[in-house]
């Protein structure tokens, strides 16, 4: 398999951190969120449930006093004296019960016979009042709560609480009435903590709005029941939460229901969810804000290093490739440096460089170094004759020939000494030994039967001189040898050519 980049592996390492980054943020807002809406949830059950106890206690206890009226004017009757009594006993209790607004009897014609207030209006009637005409058309005993009405002796909004009264014979002997102050409820409810947005509101179970926060008068006593919080209260569980739209002021809140215990009324606390998610929007959108900016400046250096990254894999791709270039050409330019265009041998100065070092070797080591001069004879006639470039291809095949003969040792070392004329480098080899070689060159180029007119042989031939000597300190023993191995040489031509002469001196060494 094709291994990938670096690059890659950076590019995809960056983009999993800022994606990473990105996600743990959302999950986190989107749980803060979640925590957020369970805890309002909670807070609006908690209000309810404190809400309901409160209405279901201040109702009892208004109850109570009804229930203690109720039974003294059924037992002691409504003579003067009793009247009085119960005067002062309404009184009492007004003053006693916060809640209580006032506290009323009606004869069964409807006429104000005894209340709570200082001074009695007798002239007043209230048997218009649908509380008073319920409980004259029906026997039940028990408490009846009335839809919300101003009342008539103090103008203030109130919710009426009223009983039937019998007469001994069991018909129809009047009401009792307490009518319960909507400004209690609104105090209470007051003191919640419900943002600007929130609303919590006391109804009954038909449906009928009797106290609400905010309060406004023209909703006291309208009907809730086309709203879907009585829908679900009605219809789905008597207690329970939902989100629902307020048919009062479009908001939409979280809603939290319950019914009174002991008397058929519920309770809302409402909590808006846009006030509630307001602070988590804006601490989600700074956060978020920081996370994205984090992420880009991530994605940005992450770029930026890739970028650089790239450039140096490429610079050193370069590199490599121009190092590579080097060497090559390198080694053409030594080999250019070091040989002979022509004849492919090395060339005079690797000749110069090879004969100084074997030099210095042999005289180290105390062992003979052996040169062989050897030049083409008749060579000037054979350009002549043939030409040039002819005289050139000749030189090849010569050199070829003595390159082949040369042995493969160490140190050995064929090459074009200048112009026609060749010197083979022999180390650790004696004048005998070189002049050996020198003659297995003669001959092969002699076999080659290269044809020379300008020769007396007809072919083409060489000339060698062969020269050995132990080289010993202080002496230039390189230019000697190669003297020698001259004289030797023009010692061949000078006895007829085609032959391979050794030096004299050597001889004796
Ligand atoms: N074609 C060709 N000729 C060369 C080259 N180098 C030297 N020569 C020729 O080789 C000839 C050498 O001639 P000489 O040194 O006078 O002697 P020779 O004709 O070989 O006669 P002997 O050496 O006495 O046998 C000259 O004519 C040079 O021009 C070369 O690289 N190519």
């Amino acid at each position: 398999m094709k291994r990938l980049p670096v690059t890659f592996w950076t590019t995809l390492f960056v983009t999993l951190v800022c994606v990473a980054l990105v996600a743990l943020d959302f999950d986190r807002s989107w749980l803060a969120r979640k925590v957020l809406l369970e805890q309002t949830e909670r807070n609006a059950t908690n209000l309810a449930r404190a809400m309901s106890g409160h209405a279901d206690d201040t109702l009892r206890a208004a109850d109570t006093c009804l229930t203690d009226l109720e039974e003294r004017i059924e037992v002691d009757g409504t003579g003067p004296a009793q009247l009085q009594r119960l005067h002062r006993l309404m009184v009492d209790h007004v003053r006693t019960l916060p809640q209580l607004n006032g506290l009323f009897f009606y004869d069964e014609t409807g006429r104000w016979i005894v209340n709570s207030r200082p001074r009695l209006d007798r002239a007043a009637n209230n048997a218009d009042r649908e509380y008073f005409r319920y409980h004259r058309e029906h026997r039940d005993a028990g408490p009846r709560i009335g839809k919300p009405v101003a009342s008539r002796s103090t103008g203030r909004w109130v919710i009426p609480l009223s009983r039937r009264i019998d007469k001994p014979d069991g018909s129809f002997g009047g009401v009792v009435l307490a009518t319960i102050d909507i400004e209690y409820f609104s105090r209470f409810y007051a003191g919640f903590d419900i943002g600007n947005n929130g609303a919590v509101a006391l109804l009954s179970d038909d449906g009928t709005l009797l106290v609400r926060r905010p309060f406004k008068s023209e909703s006291v006593g309208i009907s809730s029941v086309r709203t879907p919080l009585y829908d679900a209260y009605t219809r789905v569980a008597r207690t329970g939460t939902g989100e629902f739209r307020s048919t009062q002021d479009g908001q939409v809140r979280l809603n939290s229901y319950r019914p009174l215990q002991h008397y058929p009324l519920f309770v809302t606390a409402a909590l808006s969810k846009d006030e509630v998610l307001a602070h988590w929007w804006h601490d989600t959108l700074v956060r978020t804000a920081g996370v994205l900016l984090l992420a880009g400046l991530l994605a940005l250096f992450g770029q930026r290093l890739v970028r650089q990254m790239r450039q140096r894999l490429r610079a050193e791709q370069e590199l490599r490739e121009a190092r590579d270039v080097l060497a090559s050409l390198n080694v053409t330019l030594e080999k250019l440096a070091l040989q002979d265009g022509l004849t492919g041998l090395a060339n005079r100065r690797q000749f110069d460089v090879s004969l100084g070092n074997e030099s210095s070797r042999a005289m180290r080591q105390g062992v003979p170094l052996g040169l062989a001069m050897i030049d083409v004879d008749h060579f000037k006639a054979y350009n002549d004759r043939y030409g040039h470039s002819a005289g050139d291809d000749c030189l090849r095949a010569v050199a070829r020939a003595i390159r082949q003969q040369t042995p493969k040792r160490a140190g050995d070392l064929a090459a074009r000494y200048g112009g026609e004329e060749l010197a083979v480098l022999l180390p650790h080899t004696d004048a005998a030994g070189t002049e050996a070689v020198a003659e297995r060159m003669r001959e092969a180029v002699a076999a080659l039967r290269l044809p020379h007119a300008g020769s007396p042989l007809g072919i083409v031939t060489i000339s060698g001189g062969a020269a050995a000597i132990v080289p010993r300190r202080g002496i230039d023993h390189a230019a000697v040898l190669v003297e020698h191995a001259d004289r030797a040489l023009y010692a061949a031509k000078a006895t007829g050519r085609n032959r391979v002469m050794r030096h004299a001196e050597l001889r004796e060494t």
